[in-house]
């Protein structure tokens, strides 16, 4: 079994590199820019057609009906969200489609790997920056095969903090994503950043630019990747609430270490989302 992830690692890698070339390409082209869930909730052709790619490479690769698939695009088609003890990889094509469909110089692939509800392996891709983060269970993380660990700091006040605030711009929810901001500014830490891309966020928490990267309302698929390549480089996942984090609940903080992520957590005011592998009636 084994040697059969490793296999599949080193493809998720190539693939992921395949997916970014066409989202460079794409983006020296005109885009066509559609909505989902909200005005803002932005998506594109390139978007659907890398997923399209992705999920075809993988099929043919693995075979058809053996492996699981949750893709951010086939989801939007309600395609099932639920993770079971099958292979599953968990993708998005473009992680940071507002970034793309503005120019601003953050998309990453994200592909992940769960066997037994387990995330076994990840890849992001950031494609803008050529920069491959990749991460397998109990082997390490690597950004373009060197090795990478998170930030030793301690002390929050001298901590980087990213956070984003996403898709939902309901006024009620606005205001808790500013007045958590607002807390862990006036810690005070050195800065609070944003990249646009949860998938990005992580991987720069598990190389140590940052110390802890939280957000209420991403999905698994923005996550997942970056759930493995932050673990092996030596940092945590938490829920906001600071219990276990869970793929699913659209809730996360990742950090460097307990110290910086419970300090977060203290400021965190959560909200409601309505959970990944919730029945698509409750939608
Ligand atoms: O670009 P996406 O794949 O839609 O992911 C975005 C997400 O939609 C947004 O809510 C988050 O704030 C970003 O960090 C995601 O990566
Ligand atoms: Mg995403």
């Amino acid at each position: 079994m084994a040697d059969q992830w490793q296999e599949a690692y080193d493809f998720a890698v190539q693939v992921a590199r395949a997916a970014g070339a066409v989202i460079r390409k794409a983006g020296e082209e005109e885009i066509k820019v559609q909505t989902k869930s909200s005005t803002v909730d932005l998506v594109t052709k390139t978007d659907e057609r890398v997923e399209k790619i992705i999920i075809g490479s993988l099929k043919e690769q693995f075979g058809e009906g053996t492996h699981c698939f949750i893709g951010e695009e086939s989801v939007s088609k309600e395609e099932p969200c639920i993770l079971t003890d099958k292979p599953t990889w968990i993708i998005d094509p473009v992680d940071g489609t507002t970034n793309f469909v503005h120019g601003f110089p953050f998309v990453a692939v994200s592909i992940a790997f769960a066997v037994n509800k387990e995330l076994e392996f990840g890849v992001v891709y950031s494609c803008m920056e050529d920069k491959m983060y990749k991460a397998r269970k109990g082997q390490g993380a690597f950004c373009d095969d060197e090795p990478i660990q998170v930030s030793d700091v301690k002390d929050i006040h001298k901590s980087i903090i990213i956070s984003e605030h996403g898709t939902d711009r309901s006024p009620e929810k606005v205001q808790k994503i500013f007045s958590t901001m607002k807390k862990i500014l006036c810690i005070p830490v050195h800065g609070l950043r944003g990249s646009g891309t949860a998938a990005t966020n992580m991987c720069l928490v598990a190389c140590g630019a940052v110390e802890a990267f939280f957000e209420i309302g991403i999905h698994c698929w923005d996550i997942a990747a970056g759930a493995v390549i932050v673990r092996e480089a030596g940092g945590l996942l938490l829920d906001v609430d600071g219990g276990p984090f869970d793929l699913m609940s659209r809730r996360m903080v990742s950090g460097n270490n307990r110290v910086i992520a419970n300090r977060i957590i203290k400021e965190i005011e959560i909200f409601d989302s309505v959970r990944d592998d919730a029945p698509i009636a409750k939608k």
